[in-house]
């Protein structure tokens, strides 16, 4: 896989670094999460592939103990707010003097500079900061952030993965590690370059909710299908449009002219009428296998079984049944490899890797028994 050979250290956090990790340790490197002690269980659902290593960081020897971890480390990937990582002893400079080729990650809401940095956050927060967030959601209502995407897993887990893969790649030139500030706030809004790189397109000139892409446009946007379920039109340039009042049985002459803004209401309300008039199946059946730009709008139960989707095999079952999203994107040669074992428990593998990164029986046995470090039912002997 690309990434066999990297060793990782994940600082347990919240969901934006769970994805980075997780995204490192599909593509085969080896990530061990750095969970606390006395936790019990992992909030984790983004554990893929990844190993748990239980270790107390309010104890100074434990503190030691990840700095050994990260001396034999490519990358450490930490969540936490602005300082806490300092205030342990653990701060970049104490780590890149260790070990100079360590790549240090700083996955937070608010960077580590500016008045914000120390603050605490969450997604729909850093999507405000970002600017993003006054441009979604529907006409008249209030701004709208879509579950926690954008900020957390797009411009958070998946641009630190990003970050993280430039250094490694620098780092092959130069033999050096460097310092990753991954703002959210950034990392969203460098997401949306688009839409500040389009303005003065006349893309965006009016009020949230009333634009070609935000739901204004009644060609690009969503229906409700007779069965309760919906299909999605994004039926933009006229030769597709075309395709989409042929299949929904529409004159274009009857119809006011596509891009007549004033008319938007009218064609929106032929349009729900007509999308109202057979199952989300039947529209599919009409749409599948034309250039309208019309598509079923999938449920989490029919995702996987969609002969698109089940084709390429886009999404995989583990082995607790669960399904989620295959690895994307597709390496021809070193494709990802998921694995599918159930997520490590609190602590699972201390002993396992303690005693690959060197440290004898008797060490681990010490650690154990101080509460420096804890695995799964606590039995002290190895
Ligand atoms: C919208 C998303 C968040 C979605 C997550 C939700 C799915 C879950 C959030 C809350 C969960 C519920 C809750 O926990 C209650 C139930 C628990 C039950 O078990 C399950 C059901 C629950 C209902 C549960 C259900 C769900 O799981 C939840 C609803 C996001 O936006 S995530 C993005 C958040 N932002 C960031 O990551 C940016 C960077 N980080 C931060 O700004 C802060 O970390 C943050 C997130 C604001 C948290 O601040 P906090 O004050 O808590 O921590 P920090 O200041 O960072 O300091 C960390 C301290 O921990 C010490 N520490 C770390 N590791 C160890 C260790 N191994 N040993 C000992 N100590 C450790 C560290 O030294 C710090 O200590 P100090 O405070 O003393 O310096």
């Amino acid at each position: 896989m690309a990434l066999a050979g990297v060793r990782v250290i994940e600082l347990a956090g919240l969901a934006p670094a769970p994805f980075c990790g997780m995204i490192l340790a599909d593509f085969g490197a080896k990530v061990i999460r750095v969970d606390r002690t006395k936790v019990g269980v992992s909030l984790d659902r983004q554990a893929r592939g990844k190993r748990s290593v239980a270790i107390n960081l309010k104890s100074a020897a434990g503190v030691a103990l990840l700095r050994k971890l990260c001396l034999q480390s490519d990358v450490v990937l930490e969540p936490y707010r602005r300082g806490v990582m300092e205030k342990l002893g653990l701060g970049p400079n104490e780590l890149l003097k260790e070990n100079p080729r360590l790549i240090y990650a700083r996955l937070t809401g608010y960077g580590q500079t500016g008045s914000y940095a120390a603050a605490a956050g969450h997604d729909i927060n850093y999507l405000a900061m970002s600017g993003l967030l006054s441009r979604l959601g529907r006409s008249g209502e209030e701004p709208y952030a879509p579950l926690n995407l954008l900020a957390d897993f797009a411009g958070g887990g998946l641009t630190c993965a990003m970050g993280i893969l430039l250094a490694l790649l620098e780092r092959t030139r130069s033999g050096k590690g460097q310092v990753i500030d991954a703002s959210m706030v950034e990392g969203a809004a460098y997401t949306g370059s688009f839409v500040w790189k389009s303005q003065g397109t006349g893309l965006w000139g009016r009020p949230r909710g009333q634009n070609l892409l935000d739901s204004g446009a009644p060609f690009y946007d969503t229906y409700r299908t007779s069965d309760g379920r919906h299909m999605a039109v994004g039926a933009l340039e006229p030769q597709f449009y075309a395709q989409l009042l042929h299949g929904l049985e529409l004159a274009e002459a009857d119809l006011p002219a596509q891009m007549s803004v004033s008319d938007w209401p009218e064609l929106r309300r032929v349009f729900t009428e007509r999308f109202a008039s057979k199952t989300q199946a039947e529209w599919s059946e009409v749409f599948d296998g034309t250039d309208a730009c019309v598509t079923p709008v999938l449920s989490f139960d029919d995702v996987s079984s969609h002969p698109h989707n089940r084709d390429r095999g886009s999404f995989l079952r583990d082995r607790d049944g669960q399904e989620s999203p295959r690895p994307a994107p597709l390496l021809c040669r070193t494709p990802a490899r998921p694995c599918l074992a159930p997520d490590p428990a609190v602590g699972e593998h201390t002993v396992q890797v303690l005693q690959e990164y060197g440290f004898t029986a008797a060490e681990i046995e010490q650690m154990l028994a101080a509460g420096v470090v804890e695995r799964p039912g606590v039995a002290s002997k190895l």
